[in-house]
């Protein structure tokens, strides 16, 4: 085995330190970090000697190297594996890597629990008005709590848009631990596979309209896309909230920023923004029954562990030559094949 001749570069935003010490533990790897938003180092000897790169989803925007497209996989030409971290790969144009022979996975589940716990949360602070609650008792003397009466949430109806892994658990909890009842729309599932999963399967319009709770936790891509735009949110009743753990861009900020201008939805809890961090001026942040984080729904000690762990070992697996369990492209493994022969001289197994 010669020493360091397998390189992964992987972008500062994943410095997860069991994703680094498992890779550091391997003699035949090389682990570069590339810093954001400098072409010199992006394009420069680390990522065009790649053979792995570890890209952060949902951050990273306005780097160079957020978007892994054609151009550039042109100038990684050794890259046989792009992970995505976390559950969402938008930034990875999925054919072109599958036409360059290169790899596509993700480390979809690692964070669930997370993200669904967020979710809920968010639905519990809303309903209860408890931020509400807590700013007016830190700003005045004699709060009237009548001004604070919120809702339960127990037996309500949530709409889940997305049944993957992350909606699933959401599910588990609404009906385990509150008795709701579950909608759920997800295109890609039959009704038997959502029934197991805990939903109902509802076209969208029907989930929005019934639902008290809509909460979206599908991955952001060309279906998904504004899905959630104003006449969506006029079909929401005017008491319902709306949360999303997902992706910016799969709701319409301005329409949603109009929706809660004209009182048509009860407020939104927002973990994911068009340009993330969302700046504190952002007119969504000047609503009071608007609950924000700044994509921090997977943030959890847990979660970043068995993200690091997931990555690590799917990396090793393609460096090895085995097939990762969650690959998102799997056309693309005889071409990566033939390239792993090529650059390591062994046919992967
Ligand atoms: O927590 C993160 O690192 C973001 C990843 C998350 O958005 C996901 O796609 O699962």
């Amino acid at each position: 085995m010669s020493v360091n001749n397998k390189r992964v570069v992987y972008s500062n935003y994943l410095a997860n330190p069991i994703y680094i010490d498992i890779l550091k533990a391997r003699p035949d790897v090389r682990l570069d970090r590339i810093e954001n938003g400098s072409p010199e180092d992006v394009y420069g000897p680390l990522l065009g000697a790649a053979h792995v790169y570890q890209v952060g989803a949902a951050r990273d925007e306005l780097a160079p190297h957020f978007h892994v497209d054609a151009a550039f996989l042109k100038r990684t030409p050794n890259l046989l594996l792009v992970s995505s971290n976390g559950a969402g790969f938008d930034p990875v144009d999925v054919e072109a890597c599958t036409e360059a022979g290169v790899v596509v996975v993700n480390q979809s589940g690692g964070n669930a629990h997370s993200v669904a716990e967020h979710a809920l949360a968010m639905m519990l602070t809303l309903s209860k008005r408890i931020i509400q609650s807590d700013r007016r008792l830190r700003r005045e003397r004699d709060v009237n709590r009548n001004d604070l009466v919120g809702n339960e949430v127990e037996g309500k109806t949530v709409g889940i848009i997305g049944l993957g892994n992350v909606g699933r658990r959401i599910a588990a909890l609404c009906k385990g631990l509150l008795g709701m009842t579950v909608l759920a729309y997800d295109p890609y599932l039959s009704a038997e596979v959502m029934a197991e999963r805990g939903g109902e399967k509802v076209e969208l319009d029907e989930l929005l309209r019934r639902a008290d709770f809509v909460s979206i936790s599908c991955p952001l891509n060309k279906g998904s896309r504004n899905l959630i735009s104003t006449r969506e949110f006029a079909l929401m009743q005017p008491h319902a909230y709306f949360i999303t753990t997902a992706r910016g861009f799969i709701h319409d900020e301005d329409a949603l920023l109009q929706a809660l201008r004209d009182k048509r939805i009860a407020g939104a809890g927002l973990d994911v923004w068009s340009k993330e961090p969302p700046p504190p001026e952002h007119p969504l942040l000047q609503f009071d029954n608007v609950l924000a984080s700044p994509h921090t729904a997977g943030v959890t000690i847990e979660a970043r562990q068995n993200m690091g762990r997931i990555a690590a070992e799917q990396v090793l697996d393609v460096l090895d030559g085995k097939r990762p369990p969650r690959i998102i492209n799997p056309e693309a493994w005889p071409r990566y094949a033939e390239r792993f022969k090529q650059a390591f001289g062994v046919t992967p197994g």
